[in-house]
């Protein structure tokens, strides 16, 4: 009896999936773990958002960042029809809510996200030979910037906004030592490879660089040039919007993998430095010292909701939270290494100090060949000057680069001139500067020796 009721079920599906010529399928926004948003969500959502917002009829609209320009976006619930390869596609958008007021630390727990997609079974019989709608285009890559807490909304993704990424810089493109710029693309690949190589070993799958020098040395463009050399988004965390290390942890629970997160001026953002040395001295060990303990004390645990400390960024960095997502790239840059915290930037947290310098010759050429499509055989005549000023002068590649500029229809002779006067300029300017400092030293020497004799 009980085989027969298996067997009429059976042949019911049969019959129905005969006259049902559709297929469809359902991705969630977290995996199986509810931690971490599914990366097949992402680009569903990054391909729906870019390529199919002409086809939708629902938008939702909200004020941008500064406030003043209406930003659109596909709205929920709406079905979107797409074409792609002559085949048709309804993507359609739908949320599941939690049942109760239960609440999670764990955001696929709060309300669940769906895409639904239904296509002919055509379609999906001739799908392994030809590419999915989302593989198929490239992949537009974002730049997220954090948006303050008291506009996150309830349960909206609403954490970070994001802009397509669009900068151009590359490794061809950057002026740094040559020999510097191998060893940074061959860690790059060295990571963006090593996924078995971090399992082995048991570290999370994130690496630390520490991008350090004078404004103007490439610190911004190195990091896009890092980006657009792993394809990766691009997390531009602005640290003073983040009121405590709550807010931090949430933010960073909301970035996806294949990222680099990136504090520009990280001793400019927020005083972390200070914090060690509020504390009033009390019974610690070693590992307290560091005030980066994940289980905070009594203080602490007031500080995670109300300041952003220290600790908070620390754990940040290399705490339980950076260990629930992978390959992700975390930079800071600054123009005061000394003033950071040694904690904040020791091996390990930030894996790799890079020093971004003034320009040197080697960069020089490069900028030359950029700008003005110049080698150094072309440049011979004033080749000579140019280095032996380059080697007297601190100059950063931005003013560099600023000289070589064919603004004004110069042309590449006229820049040379330029970029020249202004280096023998900057070079009698810091003679004089010298020549000052040391009169004055002379002076303050010479009123001591009065005052001894007195
Ligand atoms: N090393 C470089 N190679 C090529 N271009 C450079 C380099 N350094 C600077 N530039 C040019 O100068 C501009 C400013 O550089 P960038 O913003 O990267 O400097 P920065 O080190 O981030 O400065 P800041 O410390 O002020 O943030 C860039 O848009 C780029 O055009
Ligand atoms: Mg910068």
């Amino acid at each position: 009896m009980a085989m027969n009721h298996v067997k009429i079920t059976l042949l019911i599906n049969k019959i129905m999936a005969y006259f049902n010529r559709y297929i469809q399928i359902t991705i969630s926004e977290y995996g199986p773990e509810r931690f971490e948003r599914s990366d097949f969500f992402i680009a569903v959502e990054a391909y729906l958002s870019d390529s199919c917002s002409l086809v939708a009829r629902k938008f939702k609209a909200d004020l941008g960042r500064d406030r003043k320009k209406p930003q659109t976006s596909v709205d929920d619930g709406q079905e979107i029809v797409d074409t792609f390869n002559h085949a048709m596609f309804w993507w359609y958008d739908y949320t599941e809510y939690p049942r109760g007021n239960v609440f999670s630390w764990s955001p696929g727990d709060e309300k669940r996200r769906f895409y639904r997609v239904t296509f002919h079974r055509n379609f999906h019989a001739f799908k392994r030979d030809v590419p999915s709608p989302f593989t198929a285009r490239n992949r537009q890559r974002r730049l997220f910037t954090n948006n303050p807490s008291n506009r996150w909304g309830s349960g909206e993704k609403t954490f970070w906004s994001h802009v397509a990424f669009q900068h151009l810089a590359t490794f061809d493109t950057l002026a740094i030592d040559p020999t510097e710029k191998k060893t940074i693309i061959d860690d790059l690949i060295a990571f963006k490879d090593g996924k078995d190589y971090y399992t082995k070993v048991g570290k999370a799958w994130k690496r630390g660089y520490l991008l350090f020098g004078p404004p103007g040395t490439g610190k911004s463009t190195m990091i896009a040039a890092m980006a657009n050399f792993l394809e990766y988004d691009v997390y531009d965390l602005e640290l003073t919007a983040v009121k405590n290390n709550t807010e931090l942890r949430k933010l960073f629970v909301e970035t996806t993998g294949k990222s680099i997160i990136v504090i520009e001026d990280i001793d400019c953002s927020v005083d972390l430095t200070g914090k060690r040395r509020d504390k009033k001295p009390r019974k610690k060990s070693s590992r307290e010292n560091d005030n980066m303990t994940l289980q905070p004390m009594e203080a602490e645990k007031d500080d995670e909701d109300t300041k952003l400390t220290l600790s908070g960024v620390l754990n940040f960095i290399d705490g339980l939270w950076s260990a629930c997502g992978g390959e992700r790239i975390i930079i800071f840059t600054t123009n005061n290494k000394d003033a950071l915290d040694p904690a904040l930037i020791r091996r390990g947290r930030m894996d790799k100090h890079i020093e971004m310098s003034y320009c040197c010759c080697e960069a020089f050429k490069l900028l030359a060949s950029n700008y003005l499509d110049i080698t150094e055989n072309q440049l011979f005549e004033l080749f000579g000057e140019i280095q032996q000023l380059l080697e007297e002068v601190n100059m950063c590649p931005a003013d560099v680069a600023e000289h070589l500029m064919r603004t004004e229809n110069r042309d590449a002779d006229a820049c040379l001139q330029g970029l020249v006067v202004a280096l023998r300029d900057a070079r009698d300017m810091a003679i004089k500067e010298k020549e000052k400092a040391k009169e004055d030293v002379e002076k303050s020497m010479g009123k001591e020796e009065i005052a001894g004799t007195k």
